[in-house]
This record gives structure tokens, sequence and C-alpha cells, in this order.
């Protein structure tokens, strides 16, 4: 249970996934091909692995557990197109030079930072396929699986997001008490916001959804006056007394134009950082989060 230094063992808390018949079809149903370069998040035991390297021109594994790094090598010591790294993921540095595909089944514990990490790096994967937790897929696709969410509005100017199949709680080992699914997130070729104003998007958003208030009049305060709101719920369609969560995300990428040139720039000036500032607070809460939980399995 514990390895040298009284810590517990990571494998032991994680889920793993039994049949490789499964793990076909996920491949299956991938565009992963012999030209791409793939990077899988926790090999564990490789049963991923196995098959992804005879799929793929290279594969990148970053595997955080000791012991499992270390079988992880001695089952793919003479494989030429694999690389096994030991070490964090959240603490690996992206490929900058080349196009790279992602696809694991990854540690539910750091879902917000492994998405946060792939989302805005200077050069995102073109795709990315993961097992996660169906609540946080759910948040991150938004409609229509969901209400939009923050995150959802966030990413789907720059990525397309699917979740492709549910998959039984018995496809893990141990079998764990909450839903997984199998999604994709898939960068945009045509972005729906352009590069100059990226920044000023996910300001506009992390701004309205750090706010306080239930309804969009209370969120919205500070950038748009009253009048400009009403004008705004009758042209796209929507009331002020709805949560920012209950308009699509076309209408809200048509509140952004408004904001563009409706707006003066003293009012632009307020929500400046607020993308930066909303960060730095959830890796915060990831960092206790993450603490927490080892704490308790202690
Ligand atoms: C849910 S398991 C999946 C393992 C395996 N790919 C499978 O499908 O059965 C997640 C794996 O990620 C590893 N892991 C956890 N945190 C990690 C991190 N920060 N960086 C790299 N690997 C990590 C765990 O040790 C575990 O092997």
């Amino acid at each position: 249970m514990f390895n040298k230094n009284n810590q517990i063992r990571l494998k032991d808390s994680q889920n793993f996934l039994r049949s490789k018949k499964l793990v076909t079809e996920l491949i299956e149903e991938s565009n992963i091909s012999e030209y791409n370069i793939v990077i899988e998040i926790g090999g564990g035991k490789g049963i991923i692995t196995e098959q992804l390297v005879k799929r793929c021109r290279r594969l990148y594994v970053i595997e955080y557990d000791f012991d499992l790094y270390k079988s992880l090598k001695d089952k793919f010591y003479d494989i030429k197109n694999i690389k096994i790294i030991h070490g964090d993921f959240l603490e690996f540095k992206l490929p900058v030079e080349y196009k790279y595909k992602i696809f694991s089944s990854i540690p539910y514990n750091i879902t917000a930072a492994i998405l946060s990490k792939l989302t805005s790096a200077t050069n995102p994967p073109e795709d990315i396929y993961i097992v996660v937790q169906r609540e946080a897929a759910k948040k991150y696709a938004g409609n229509p699986y969901n209400r939009e969410s923050m995150q959802s509005l966030l990413l789907k100017p720059y990525f397309d997001i699917n979740i492709i199949r549910n998959l039984k709680r018995t496809d893990f080992k141990p079998v764990p008490s909450i839903d997984s699914v199998f999604m994709c997130i898939k960068r945009r070729e045509n972005i729906l916001v352009k590069k100059d104003w990226k920044d000023l998007y996910l300001d506009f958003i992390a701004y309205i959804f750090s706010n306080i208030g239930k309804d969009m009049k209370s969120r919205c305060k500070g950038i748009f006056s009253y009048k400009q709101m009403k004008r705004l719920s009758n042209d796209i369609g929507f009331q002020i007394t709805d949560s920012p969560t209950c308009l699509s995300h076309e209408q809200w990428l048509k509140v952004f134009q408004y904001y563009i040139i409706g707006v003066s720039d003293e009012k632009k000036e307020r929500i400046n950082n607020a993308y930066l500032n909303l960060i730095k607070e959830q890796n915060k809460i990831d960092k206790l989060y993450r603490s927490r939980k080892l704490t308790k399995e202690l």
C-alpha cells in the first residue's frame, strides 16, 4: 500500500481498464494513425499502451507511479517507437514544433489541470482522446449533453468537444463509484473567435462567470448598462433573469461581439486578467484538493 517514503502508492488510487477488446474499440473510434505522434498520460499496466504503440508512429508515455513506470519499461524494452518517461504529466514539456495527439485514460483527480494544460498550450494537441468521469465530460462539452458551463464556453471557440461513448463501471478494476465516458476534444481548424480577440474573450467569459449573482443582469453588471442588457436580451433572445448557463454557445458569441463594439475602453479594462486570476485560483484549489484527497486516503 505504501512506498518507501511512506506515501500512498499512486496506482492504489486509480481505476484500470480491464478489457483489451474495449481498448481496441476505443482506439478504432479515434483517428489515431501510423502518421501520428501520440502522448499517453499514465500508462498504468500498459493495457492501452500495447495497442496504441502498434497504431502510431511514435508514442510517449508519462507515468508518475515508479513501480508502474518500471514495469512498463520492462514490458516494452525492445519496442523502438516508444519512450516511457517517469514523472508528473503536469510538469512535462509539451511539444512545440510538431503536431501530436493525446490518448489516455486519465487520472480523474487532475482532470481540470490536465485539460487546462493541454488546451492552453502554445501548440495544443490536434486531438485529445480521453477516458474521463462523465460529470466532468458533460461540464466541458456543455450543450447538447448539458447546459453550457464556463469551461465549455472557454473552449468551444477553439475546440470541438464530443462524448463518443459511455463506459460501464465494470469496465474498470477496481469498479469505481462514478460513471465514465470516452470523449474527444478536437482542435478547430477554423476558430470561432479570431486570434487577436482570444485574450479578451477568455477574460470576458471568466469575468462574467466569476461574478456573483444568479442571472445575466447581475453577472454582467459592471460591463453592460441596464439599457444595453435589455437590448441584448431582445436582439439575442434571452431573458435578463436567465442564468448565464441558459444561453447557448452561439448566443454567447453574439454577446461577445456586442461587447467588442458596444462597450467603452474603460469598461473593457475592468475584465483585464480575469482569466489569469481564475487559473491561479483553480490551481490553488487543485493543489488543496490533491493534498486533501491524499490525506483522506492515508
Ligand atoms: C486511470 S489510470 C489508467 C491507467 C491505464 N492507462 C489504464 O487504462 O488502465 C491513470 C494512470 O495515470 C497515472 N498517473 C496519475 N497521476 C499522474 C501524473 N500526474 N502524471 C502521469 N501519470 C499519472 C497513474 O499511476 C495511473 O497509472
